[in-house]
């Protein structure tokens, strides 16, 4: 069986307890307008071109099978109407600047790079960490990758943000030890405006760890001015309390990333990271809302 993983990272300290593995799995069903991850999104391979890394040696030019590369002053980019990520143009460059989000591999290709780094799991603590893109839009990939992992005693986590539908998202909960659960928004409407999806899943299959008191934490990746208000922290202290949690994981933004926009021919979200003293101001109505707030790592 064969996904599309546009990363494997190794010693990752990040990602869960201990030292981990982490597979991303390429392809989301939201499009956040802060991700710092824009490749992850599409479910295909993609071409990102760093224009400033770019020599203008001219060698994509001469290779691309389609007449795609654009040239300006001394610059080469693509027409992304034209080019099909056929990737050829990489295989030429000498200077990195042209990149390939995404391989197709095999649950044994995968596996052979976890197995890799399995010495360190059981003397940290550590495992096997799914994160993407959404890693449950992989489906029956990821189920296998997950009972590969099982089998050979790995520490599993999910790194999601819940939208997968229910049925699908119970067999991988059966599975998985540890929970990432991301909470963004908890207004439906505001929710869908901003990520392209409403919450009603998410909640639904929030609500389902809860109640099969499945490990998890909740993760909110905080947002100056679209998700720190008090009315919206007010809500999903309201919500956790109900399914008894007291303590969320926030994630302050950060701009990392943001220049793979340019590079997928997109503009950059045009949001800048908290000042501290902000930061501190937005941590405390979580405090006010009854809930241990703490920076995750
Ligand atoms: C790229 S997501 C992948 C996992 C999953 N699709 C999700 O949304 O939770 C990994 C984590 O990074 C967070 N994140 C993405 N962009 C961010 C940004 N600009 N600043 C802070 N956190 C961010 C997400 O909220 C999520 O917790
Ligand atoms: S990815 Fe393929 S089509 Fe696109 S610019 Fe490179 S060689 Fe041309
Ligand atoms: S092959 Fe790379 S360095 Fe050469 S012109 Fe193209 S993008 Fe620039």
């Amino acid at each position: 069986m064969e996904g599309i993983v546009y990363n494997i990272q190794r010693m990752s300290t990040k990602d869960g307890p201990g030292l981990r593995t982490t597979v991303f799995l390429k392809g989301c069903p939201l499009h956040c307008p802060w991700c710092s991850n824009p490749e992850s999104q599409s479910f295909k391979p993609q071409l990102l071109v760093f224009s400033n890394l770019c020599v203008g040696c001219g060698a994509c030019e001469k290779t691309c099978p389609n007449g795609a590369v654009i040239r300006t002053g001394n610059t080469f980019n693509r027409d992304r109407a034209i080019c099909t990520d056929c990737g050829a143009c990489v295989e030429v460059c000498p200077s990195q600047a042209r990149e390939m989000s995404g391989m197709r591999m095999t649950v044994a290709e995968v596996m052979q790079v976890v197995d890799s780094d399995s010495i360190f799991y059981s003397n940290s603590g550590g495992g096997v960490t799914f994160g993407g893109g959404e890693p449950t839009a992989a489906g029956d990939f990821l189920v296998a990758l997950i009972d590969a992992c099982r089998s050979r005693g790995y520490h599993t986590c999910l790194d999601t943000c819940g939208v997968c539908e229910p049925v699908r998202f119970r067999k991988i909960m059966e599975k998985i030890e540890l929970f990432l659960f991301d909470c963004k928004h908890m207004d439906p409407v505001e929710h869908k405006r901003l990520t392209g999806l409403d919450n009603t899943l998410i909640l639904h299959n929030l609500h389902n760890l809860f109640e099969a008191g499945k490990e998890l934490r909740i993760r909110v990746p905080l947002m100056p001015g679209i998700n720190d208000t008090d009315e919206n922290i007010g809500a999903m202290a309201e919500f956790l309390h109900r399914h008894g949690c007291f303590a969320v994981d926030v994630l302050p933004c950060h701009t990392f990333g943001f220049n793979k926009y340019r590079a997928l021919n997109l503009s950059p979200p045009e949001l800048l990271p908290y000042k501290p003293e902000e930061l501190e101001a937005a941590l405390a109505r979580f405090r006010r809302h009854g809930l241990r707030v703490t920076i995750a790592k």
